[in-house]
């Protein structure tokens, strides 16, 4: 794959959902941030889509709302401001009108003439999913993939509801756009730590040779969140955390972990052995096994931080009967060499004491009759990616205690990134538009992934229908069921503290200031 230099090429990126909660929150703020960054230059051109009417003077004035909300912005960018807004216009449109495609790829002409655009055409379809395939054929149709440049599409999650629904979105969008053409968004795929593990990985003569079954014991990956539904409950309660967060998130972390060195530094090598990963995940055998193995749970009223919370059943366009899960923990296996006997342990849910998103490597002990291990109860080496919202590394690892002779000490010793260098900083969806404009589909899904992922999440939910039986109930701001303990304890293990809290005795060496 040839990935075109940073800002070597304009084009035109077709925002469809302009006026919806993405396009605010994320995408208008993200593109600013890279024109501040000169990653757009000059030769670029925005068009806001949605069906509501706009003038390009109110759709200008949402964008200079959302940018001050959600974006690094500060009263001396209002020339910057001022510049960046000439390159957006908005049209109304529904997708299903093929007519007013037209309209758009007249428009398109324009804004190539106006801006030197050489007919590159990014679309972005912040839409919801069962307007993916549609929109793909009104672009053809409408004669918007005529130019002479490139044409992309990046399509937002979720990818279907399962493999049978994923599959026929696949096959529509394929009839219009190529693979390579198509670009499956995984933001957790653009965050900086997550793009960093391989980096930990194989940069590391410390790391490389262990990681493997004969010194990792077990790895864990948390991905906690404070806030309940929030407004989605309607989307939530049909899609629960396996689907909103396990199908995709999660499994594509795993993957980065446990993946073999690719051959060489390029886009579909590392996808081609991240694909090997998920081909490797043991199936469940049988509902019994599900039931065994993976821990559902939905919250119940509750507290946090001293605030009373509503139990799930309470939010807005929830069933007041819901059984959909809003929090999950498995223990999964990836049965090829490198792991064989390595406990893989997720788990994720909503309203948890914290926010934050960690990956634990536990490695093996030291032999128990030798040496200090005789005289102490050493505890294992951790290595923790620590990766949203803050982010940085830290291992854990056993010393003498100062000035005592017979006293030994867990240690963790941090690199803080984010307390170096701002949180999340850049955006995981300005590092992914950009890596689309420049035609880099590294950290973006593949068909292959996506369909191996819904292949192993189908199982699970497959069993859960049957019935709901082993549903847990925990209460909101806790650390949810206790069956997730002893999915680990029943191996010998348990989760490690995450968010850096940890058991007293362990002393921190931080450029925190911890
Ligand atoms: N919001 C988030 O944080 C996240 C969202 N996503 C995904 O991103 C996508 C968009 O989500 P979000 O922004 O929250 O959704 P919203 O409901 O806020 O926005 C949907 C957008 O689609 C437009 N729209 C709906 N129907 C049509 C149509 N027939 N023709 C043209 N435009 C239409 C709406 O505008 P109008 O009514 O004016 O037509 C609106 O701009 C979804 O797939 C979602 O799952 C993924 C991760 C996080
Ligand atoms: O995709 C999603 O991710 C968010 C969590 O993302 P983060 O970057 O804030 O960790 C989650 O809240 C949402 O339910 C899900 O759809």
């Amino acid at each position: 794959m040839n990935v075109e230099s940073s800002n070597a090429q304009g084009a035109i990126y077709y925002i469809f959902g302009a006026t919806g909660d993405l396009a605010k929150r994320k995408l208008f703020p993200a593109l600013f941030s890279l024109y501040k960054e000169g990653k757009l230059s000059e030769n670029f051109a925005v068009v806001g889509l949605a069906r509501r009417e706009r003038t390009n003077e109110q759709f200008r004035a949402d964008l200079y709302e959302s940018i001050v909300e959600f974006c690094r912005y500060k009263a001396d960018d209002v020339e910057l401001w001022n510049r960046f807004a000439e390159h957006f216009e908005y049209m109304p449109l529904d997708i299903n009108n093929v007519e007013a495609f037209r309209g758009l790829a007249t428009l398109s002409d324009q804004l190539d003439a106006k801006f030197n655009i050489p007919g590159n055409r990014l679309f972005y379809l912040a839409l919801a999913p069962s307007l993916f395939g549609p929109v793909s054929f009104s672009l053809r149709d409408g004669g918007l993939l005529e130019s002479k440049g490139w044409h992309r599409v990046v399509i937002e999650k979720p990818f279907g509801y399962d493999l049978e629904s994923a599959q026929k979105l696949n096959d529509q969008i394929t009839q219009v756009f190529k693979e390579e053409e198509i670009y499956r968004i995984d933001h957790y795929l653009g965050k900086e730590m997550v793009q960093n593990i391989q980096v930990i990985r194989f940069a590391n003569a410390f790391f490389e040779p262990l990681w493997n079954n004969n010194h990792i014991a077990n790895v864990q990956i948390t991905l906690s969140e404070t806030v309940g539904v929030e407004e989605r409950g309607g989307y939530y309660d049909k899609s629960g955390a396996l689907r909103d967060m396990g199908q995709n998130h999660m499994l594509q972390m795993l993957t980065m972990i446990a993946m073999e060195p690719p051959s060489r530094l390029h886009g579909e090598d590392i996808r081609d052995e991240k694909v090997k990963v998920l081909r490797s995940l043991r199936p469940y055998k049988s509902s019994d096994e599900v039931r065994n193995l993976v821990v559902r749970g939905q919250y119940s009223e509750g507290s946090l931080n001293g605030k009373e919370l509503p139990g799930y059943r309470q939010e807005d366009s929830v069933g007041e009967n819901s059984t959909t899960e809003t929090y999950f923990a498995a223990k999964l296996a990836v049965d090829n060499f490198r792991w064989a006997g390595v406990p893989f342990y997720i788990r994720t849910g909503k309203r948890l004491p914290v926010k934050t998103t960690e990956v634990v490597i536990e490695f093996k002990s030291m032999p128990q009759n030798v040496l200090f291990a005789q005289r102490h109860d050493l505890q294992p080496n951790l290595l923790v990616i620590r990766v949203n919202p803050m982010e940085g590394i830290y291992i854990k690892v056993n010393a003498k205690t100062p000035g005592e002779d017979n006293s030994v000490q867990p240690v963790n010793m941090e690199f803080c990134q984010s307390c170096q260098i701002g949180i999340n900083t850049p955006e995981a969806y300005e590092r992914l538009i950009h890596d689309a404009v420049r035609g880099d589909s590294t950290y973006f899904t593949r068909w292959d992934e996506v369909a191996q992922a819904w292949e192993f999440v189908d199982r699970i939910a497959a069993a859960w229908r049957e019935d709901s039986a082993d549903l847990q109930h925990y209460p909101a701001g806790s650390w949810g069921p206790e069956k997730a303990e002893k999915l680990l304890a029943q191996d010998g293990f348990k989760w490690w503290p995450v968010n850096g809290q940890e058991e007293d005795n362990v002393i921190w060496v931080s450029n925190s200031g911890k």
